[in-house]
C-alpha cells in the first residue's frame, strides 16, 4: 500500500541545499534523543511507539465502550478542550458526510457534539436547549481532570443526563476518560461508576489522539479505529529511518528550521478539502504548544482553500515574506461529481463540462502553489492517497514525530506547556478561587490603578 508523502522541493529556491543536508546529523541525533528518552520533558514520550504498542484488547474493549453508546444513545456530547477534543474532532470531521448532522436517518450512528472547549453560555444554553428531548450521552475527556471550561460543561451535562435519564441510565450513558488517580473527573467516574478510560501519565494532551481520548468519540462516531492505529503504526515505522531524505518526519522538521532561520517565522498550513479544517486545528496546537516558548517558534496557522483564496489569498501573495506553506493534498476524493454540460452556457463554464470537479480543484491547488511561491512563498506538499482513516492514523503520526524532532531542533521543551496557565491565573484570581486568595487581591488592585 502507499503512504502518504512529503515534497519539499518547491522550498530548494529558498534554502540552500547544503545547509538541508547538515541537518542530517542534528535530525538523527534528536531522534536519538527521543528514542533513548535523555532531552527535556522525556516523562512524555509515551506517544512515541505508542501505536505498535495498542492491543488488540484495548481496542476490543474501546469498541465495547461505544456500542453501548451508540445503542443507548441519539447524540453523544464529548467534553474536552485541547488536546482532549481536537484529535477526536479531526477525525471524525474528515471522515463525516459534510451534511451528516442535517440528515434524518444516520445509518444507527449517534450524532457527535462538542462541548467544553469554551465558556460561552449561549453555547452552553443553546446546546442545553437542544438536548432537552434527546437521548443523549457524554464522553467526559479531561487528562488533569480539572480543566474549567471542560468542568464547567460536565456539571451541566451530568445533571441534564441524570435529570432526562435517570441515575441508572445516566451512569451507563457517561464515561469519563482521565487520570488513573489524579483529578475531580477520576474522583466523579470513581464515585458514580462510570465506565472509565485512562490516558498514559506519558503522553501529553496534544499527544493523546491514538489514546481513548481520540479513539473512544472516533469509535462513537461509526470509524474503523484498528485501521487509524494501523496507519499510525506504518508510519511509526518508516519515520524510525535514520536517513534525512527516507523519513518524511525528520525532512518535515528540517526543512521547516531551516525556512524559520531564514526568517519565515509563519508556517500556513493548507487544505483543499473544508473537511479537514479541525485537523488543522489539532496541527496548530500540536506545534503551538509545542514550539512556541523561550520567545521562539514557528507560529502555525492554516487556511481552507479555496475558500480562504478569496479572503487570505492577498496577504499570502503579497504581505510581508515571513510566511511558508504545507499543503495536506488528497489525490482521490470519496466521490465523483462530473461537471455537466449546459446548451445556452450563459455562465460560459462549458470549457469544464464533462470534468470531475476534483479535477477543477486540482488546478486551483496548482495555480496556487505556482503563485504562491513565484511570489516568495515556500511550499511543502503533503501528498494523502485518499481520505480515510489508514492515511489520517498515517498524517497523525507523521506530524506527531515531526513535532518531537523539530521541537528538539529549535532547542525548545516540546512536551511541556507552561505559558497555558497565565491566564488561568487570572481568571481564577478575578473569580476568587479558593486558594488564589493573594492573586485576587493583586488583581483587583491593578485593576484599580
Ligand atoms: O486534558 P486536560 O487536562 O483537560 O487539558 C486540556 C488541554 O489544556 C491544556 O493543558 C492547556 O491548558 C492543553 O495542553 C491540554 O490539551
Amino acid at each position: 500500500m502507499e503512504n502518504i508523502k512529503l515534497n519539499i522541493e518547491k522550498t530548494l529556491d529558498f534554502i540552500a541545499k547544503d545547509k538541508l543536508a547538515s541537518y542530517e546529523e542534528k535530525v538523527r541525533a534528536c531522534m536519538e534523543t527521543l528514542e533513548k528518552g535523555t532531552g527535556l520533558g522525556n516523562d512524555f514520550l509515551g506517544w512515541l511507539h505508542l501505536p505498535s504498542s495498542i492491543t488488540k484488547e484495548h481496542l476490543a474493549d474501546l469498541k465495547a465502550a461505544a456500542q453501548t453508546l451508540r445503542e443507548n444513545c441519539e447524540v453523544v456530547v464529548v467534553a474536552g478542550i485541547g488536546g482532549s477534543y481536537l484529535g477526536a474532532r479531526a477525525v471524525i470531521e474528515a471522515l463525516s458526510d459534510s451534511f451528516a448532522w442535517l440528515k434524518e436517518k444516520k445509518a444507527g450512528n449517534p450524532t457527535i457534539i462538542f462541548a467544553g472547549h469554551n465558556i460561552s453560555e449561549d453555547y452552553l444554553y443553546e446546546l442545553t436547549t437542544f438536548l432537552k428531548d434527546k437521548k443523549f450521552g457524554v464522553i467526559n475527556i479531561s487528562k488533569s481532570g480539572t480543566t474549567t471550561e471542560t468542568a464547567l460543561a460536565f456539571r451541566l451535562l451530568k445533571k441534564q443526563c441524570e435529570e432526562q435519564r435517570g441515575k441508572e441510565t445516566a451512569r451507563k450513558v457517561i464515561v469519563a476518560v482521565t487520570d488513573a488517580k489524579k483529578g475531580a473527573a477520576r474522583t466523579t467516574a470513581d464515585k458514580e461508576g462510570y465506565t472509565s478510560f485512562i490516558i498514559p501519565d506519558n503522553v501529553g494532551g496534544r499527544f493523546s489522539v491514538l489514546t481513548p481520548v481520540g479513539l473512544l468519540p472516533i469509535a462513537v462516531a461509526g470509524y474503523d479505529i484498528e485501521k487509524l492505529v494501523a496507519g499510525a503504526c506504518e508510519m511509526e515505522k518508516v519515520c524510525a529511518n535514520g536517513n534525512l531524505h527516507e523519513n518524511p518526519s525528520a525532512l518535515y522538521a528540517a526543512t521547516r528550521n531551516e525556512l524559520y532561520r531564514e526568517g519565515k517565522k509563519i508556517e500556513i498550513l493548507v487544505n483543499f478539502h473544508p473537511k479537514l479544517h479541525y485537523f488543522m486545528e489539532w496541527w496548530k496546537q500540536l506545534f503551538g504548544e509545542s514550539e512556541g516558548k523561550d520567545h521562539k517558534g514557528i507560529y502555525p496557522s492554516s487556511v481552507d482553500f479555496t475558500t480562504d483564496l478569496h479572503s487570505m489569498g492577498q496577504w499570502i501573495q503579497q504581505g510581508e515574506r515571513s510566511i511558508f506553506e504545507t499543503v495536506v493534498s488528497i489525490e482521490t476524493p470519496n466521490h465523483e461529481l462530473h461537471f455537466p454540460s449546459d446548451e445556452e452556457n450563459l455562465d460560459g463554464l462549458n470549457f469544464l463540462a464533462g470534468k470531475r470537479i476534483d479535477e477543477v480543484n486540482k488546478m486551483a491547488e496548482l495555480g496556487t502553489q505556482l503563485a504562491h511561491v513565484d511570489g516568495g512563498v515556500p511550499n511543502l506538499h503533503v501528498s494523502v492517497p485518499t481520505l480515510n482513516e489508514y492515511y489520517l492514523g498515517e498524517l497523525i503520526y507523521f506530524f506527531e514525530k515531526a513535532c518531537g524532532i523539530s521541537g528538539y531542533l529549535l532547542e525548545v521543551n516540546p512536551f511541556n506547556q507552561p505559558g497555558v496557565e497565565a491566564y488561568k491565573k487570572n481568571m481564577f484570581a478575578l473569580l476568587n478561587k479558593p486558594g488564589y486568595e493573594k492573586e485576587s487581591e493583586a488583581i483587583q488592585a491593578r485593576l484599580k490603578k
